[in-house]
């Protein structure tokens, strides 16, 4: 049952993503229980929502593969209760190893956070 994206998790995200061209996206409101610093969606979430668009974008072309490293940028707060943009696409790939990169965008459509990560396809 994944934090991220089951819809059966109760204290899941919920997220639901779709295919745009060469890009996965979704979108999350987050709520008080999100929150880290007074009045802003906790980081650690923030990165959860960056791994999972591009985990969700190697799942929608049927690659089954898991994140071996991600680095992520946090540049502006995302603020509770503000609906924010998540985007995902894929930078390389080589043999089992696939690099993507993410970003959260704020509705003034400055990037909140941005993420580059490695994956490795599993059996
Ligand atoms: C029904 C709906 C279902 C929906 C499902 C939605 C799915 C989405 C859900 C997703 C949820 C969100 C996502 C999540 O939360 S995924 C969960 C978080 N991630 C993990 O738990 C991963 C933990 N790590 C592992 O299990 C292993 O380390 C893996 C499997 C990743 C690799 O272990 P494995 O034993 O297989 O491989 P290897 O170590 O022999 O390495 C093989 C080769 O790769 C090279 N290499 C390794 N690392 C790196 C690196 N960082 N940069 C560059 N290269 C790297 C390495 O040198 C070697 O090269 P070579 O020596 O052969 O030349």
């Amino acid at each position: 049952m994944c934090f991220a994206c089951s819809p059966r998790n109760p204290i899941g995200l919920h997220l639901r993503f779709s295919m745009d061209g060469d890009t996965c996206r979704t979108t999350f409101t987050p709520r008080e229980e999100h929150q880290g610093w007074n009045g802003c969606m906790h980081g650690g979430l923030i990165s959860t929502l960056l791994d999972e668009v591009m985990a969700q974008w190697l799942w929608r072309q049927g690659i089954s593969a898991m994140t071996a490293e991600m680095t992520t940028r946090f540049s502006r707060p995302v603020p509770i209760g503000v609906p924010v943009n998540v985007e995902s696409r894929l930078v390389e790939h080589k043999g089992r190893l696939w690099a993507l990169s993410a970003r959260v965008i704020l509705p003034d459509g400055r990037a909140a956070a941005r993420a580059t990560a490695k994956f490795l396809t599993v059996d």
